[in-house]
């Protein structure tokens, strides 16, 4: 020991050549850092107040080659920079030509990334003013194959992981986390990641990239977001096989450990940030996700995305659908493939509002609905073998064994796919549904891409440039006939940033149905006549923080009329409000 310490001080004593040798060999390291042998001990130095050279590295803080003069005079950078100083707006294009030259769109995603980690507002800038083109790349499609590929492409870590290995010491776990103030928590265990199965721990793409869309599309700062992946392991053969695999090798933990270890995050969220984060569950299988919203549902600020913002998003474009192919809710009938999260959500949200719009008891509305699983359609006939979030949906009617057979029983004006399963929307199924409507309602809604019920194009030229189309991971416009057609997006990004940005602007303590329904309402209304002419059912990505900010002001004036509001006295303009709290990208000054 004595000699070692000697060794690790000086340059003078032998080199030690064993398999203990130095690990950077340095001379004349003051901290004996680079001497330090690999079973030694060193101290991670840094600095309180980020200056020079860790100011570069710092990327909340860091502006690259925009620090001015002054700037890299009193903040120790002389020297540390190429003698250029340019604009945000001048490295914003550099960024975004940089990004464009990569073909490969997961090559995008992981240049994207680094960027978040070396200068987060030029990331925002970029994401914030080039929003339709960059969503596809940090959020679906490539965010489910970076998922997927979540070992191999690992640099840095992002956001908090919890495993099994945690349990017990949750609540230090968080405390470890850099940023005190947060805000809202997006929280997966990887079970469900989009309609991709079963990605373990590698389901933190998911959290991160939701994230980035409530800072870019909803304006809450990034300081306040708290990305978190929960990992009891995984049943993903592929992945437990996987060399490059970052999660907990065992297959996944379920009963009361999976429940003890999620109760355990719970709790401590709540001791750690207080009543008023907003955690929101994102992709988990349909068994947990239902029990989880209903058990913390009374006495957390929880939302789940998959159940309740797809529910908000779909039931707006319903709404602002009937434009185009007319009716009230009340008029339609309504048939999904698929009664899992998604499925049952929005099939809730859809016959709650056609109840308070007609007056008509929950129970009586809930008819007008029908769903299909991989058993056929759903009938009062199984109902004992159902999981319980499908019995409500479990109508009188004889058995119909599959989608087709339903379409034809039912006649649906409007077909809805929430099954993550791809290409199940065939052509005989959408060349029945336009033979028995003069304009179809086709809402193809599972990602990414590769697991969207149908394509855009198929919906349209299979129903003859009839149907009014929208899909969850983007599809380009598709010419038909001569008329250019643009598909919706029906993505629950339009709702989740802005919903979540009226609960923190109205330090809302609960979340409750109205404001799904408001929210809904906010986004309907901000489709225009311009949009309704190309056949759009929502306005475009490009006009998000605005739409945002309408939802925001209308879920917040829910929250104080349901008095679950703790943020007194309600500002008089909810609109200017939320606008004025909105995070801007732009670079500050330093003194
Ligand atoms: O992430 C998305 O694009 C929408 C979503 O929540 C899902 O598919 O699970
Ligand atoms: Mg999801």
């Amino acid at each position: 020991m004595e000699s070692t310490m000697k060794e690790m001080r000086g340059g003078e004593s032998v080199l030690d050549l064993s398999p203990r040798a130095t690990v950077g060999g340095g001379v004349e390291d003051v901290y004996g850092e680079d001497c330090a042998t690999e079973d030694q001990l060193v101290t991670p130095w840094t600095y309180s107040v980020a200056s020079g050279y860790s100011l570069l590295r710092d990327p909340h803080h860091n502006k690259g080659l925009a620090f001015t003069e002054k700037e890299r005079d009193s903040h120790y950078l002389r020297g540390l920079l190429p003698p250029a100083v340019i604009s945000q707006q001048l490295q914003e294009k550099k960024s975004m030509n940089n990004i464009r030259k990569y073909q490969v769109p997961l090559q995008k995603y992981m240049s994207m990334m680094e960027l978040q980690e070396r200068n987060e507002r030029l990331f925002y800038k970029l994401l914030i003013d080039n929003v339709e083109e960059l969503l596809p790349i940090v959020y679906t499609p490539t965010v489910g194959e970076a998922c997927q590929k979540y070992g191999s492409i690992f640099r840095r870590p992002q956001g908090l992981y919890i495993s099994l290995k945690e349990k017990g010491k949750v609540l230090d776990v968080l405390k470890n986390w850099p940023e005190r103030s947060i805000q809202v928590i997006v929280v997966t265990d990887g079970e469900r990641i989009l309609g991709l199965g079963d990605l373990g721990c590698q389901g933190m793409g998911i959290p991160v990239g939701k994230l980035a869309l409530y800072t870019a599309l909803g304006g809450v700062r990034p300081s306040a977001c708290l990305p978190v992946s929960i990992d009891v392991g995984t049943n993903n053969e592929k992945l437990l096989k996987d060399e490059f695999y970052i999660g907990l090798r065992q297959r996944r933990a379920t009963g009361q450990e999976y429940a003890d270890l999620l109760h355990e995050f719970m709790c401590a969220v709540k001791q750690n940030y207080g009543e008023k984060v907003l955690i929101q569950f994102e992709d988990f299988a349909n068994h947990n996700a239902f029990t989880l919203l209903a058990k913390y549902g009374t006495s957390h600020l929880v939302f789940n995305d998959d159940i309740q913002g797809t529910a908000s998003v779909v039931l707006a474009g319903i709404v602002a659908a009937f434009k185009l192919i007319g009716g009230t809710l009340a008029d339609h009938r309504f048939l999904f493939l698929g009664a899992g999260e998604a499925g049952t959500g929005i099939a809730e949200l859809i016959a709650l509002e056609m109840s308070k719009q007609t007056k008509i008891p929950l129970e009586e509305t809930r008819k007008k609905i029908w769903l299909v699983d991989s058993k056929g359609l759903i009938v009062s006939s199984r109902k004992d073998s159902l999981q319980h979030f499908k019995k409500p949906w479990a109508h009188d009617h004889e058995p119909v064994k599959d989608l087709l057979g339903a379409v034809k029983a039912i006649k649906p004006t409007v077909l809805i796919g929430s099954s993550g399963v791809g290409r199940t929307f065939t052509k005989e199924i959408i060349e029945t549904v336009a033979s028995l409507n003069e304009k179809p309602l086709i809402m193809a809604l599972s990602n990414p891409t590769s697991q969207s019920e149908c394509t855009a194009e198929e919906a349209y030229t299979w129903s003859q440039g009839r149907a009014i189309f929208a899909s969850g991971s983007p599809f380009d416009p598709f010419e038909y006939n001569g008329k250019v057609f643009v598909p919706g997006q029906a993505n629950n990004a339009y709702i989740f940033p802005g919903f979540g940005l009226g609960l923190v602007i109205s330090g809302a303590i609960r979340v409750h149905d109205d404001m799904l329904l408001a929210a809904s309402e906010a986004l309907a209304k901000q489709v225009s006549d311009e949009n309704y002419d190309k056949g759009l059912i929502y306005p475009p990505f490009s006009n998000i923080r605005k739409i945002s900010a309408n939802i925001a002001a209308n879920v917040a004036a829910k929250a104080y009329e349901l008095g679950v509001a703790t943020r007194l006295p309600r500002p008089a303009d909810l609109m200017k409000y939320a606008e004025s709290c909105m995070y801007s990208p732009i670079y500050r000054s330093y003194r």
